[in-house]
């Protein structure tokens, strides 16, 4: 049987942005001379791309943005954000490691998520990551992005995947959603940006250190997806 494909979310799954994206995100709505955001702020500002999250952060901060504001705020935040890359962030622990195991067992990876390709681009290849994913996809690759399932589906075909050997790992709702869309199993990480416990968004499962992200988990992942598939108890949207 082909080896699964396992699709990553970026932040907040593959790598911990958190301190950058505060910092590129208070330069940016220092532009408006509102107050900084703070670490706890971005768990309801991330996850939907940098449009949106300085949209929130400048309604957060008691300035909500009009449509004149936001194209300047945006080319200031990528502007910064590139500029200072790869700043602070890092993979979470033990995914590199993780990684490799799989690799050497000939899985492959993807990456899909709401951060506009080419930061995500820039990003992984200033750490060095790049190589090791067959597609990467951003909230602006395509007509649609995650929670809609022609994102992830899009990343799969991409990589030249099978939707019945992938699975979909991520942080926060937007992850769990576009899995569920697609009919993917996914996998939530509790050490991301999700504004609530990711055992309420109800993934398939849920690993706290990629150490846990063995193929046994993931073999195990499939089996019951796709007999869960064959006996008509989850809907049939995967080729949708
Ligand atoms: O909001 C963003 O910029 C992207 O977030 P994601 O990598 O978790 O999809
Ligand atoms: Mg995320």
């Amino acid at each position: 049987m082909a080896p699964a494909l396992i699709v990553f979310d970026l932040d907040g799954t593959l790598l911990d942005t958190h301190a950058d994206l505060v910092e590129s995100l208070n330069h940016t709505i220092a532009a408006l001379k509102l107050a900084p955001v703070r670490y706890e702020d971005l768990t309801h500002l991330v996850g939907h791309g940098a449009k949106v999250m300085i949209e929130r952060a400048c309604r957060l901060q008691g300035h909500p943005l009009t449509d004149e504001e936001l194209p300047a705020l945006l080319n200031r935040f990528i502007a910064h954000y590139t500029q200072n890359m790869p700043g602070k962030t890092h993979p979470y622990p033990g995914l590199i490691r993780s990684m490799e195991h799989l690799k050497s067992k000939g899985y492959r990876f993807a990456v899909c998520t709401n951060k506009l390709e080419g930061l995500a681009r820039t990003l992984l290849d200033r750490l060095q990551l790049t190589s090791h994913f067959d597609a990467i996809t951003g909230g602006d690759t395509f007509a649609m992005r995650k929670p809609d399932a022609g994102h992830l589906l899009g990343t799969i075909e991409r990589a030249g995947g099978d939707p019945s050997r992938c699975v979909m790992i991520g942080d926060s709702i937007n992850d769990i959603l576009v899995a569920r869309n697609a009919g993917i199993p996914s996998i939530a990480v509790p050490f991301g940006y999700s504004d609530v416990p990711v055992a309420t968004l109800e993934p398939t499962t849920i690993i706290s250190h990629f150490d846990e992200l063995t193929s046994d988990l993931i073999e195990e992942l499939l089996r019951s997806a796709n007999s869960a598939f064959a006996n008509g108890v989850v809907a049939n949207t995967r080729h949708s």
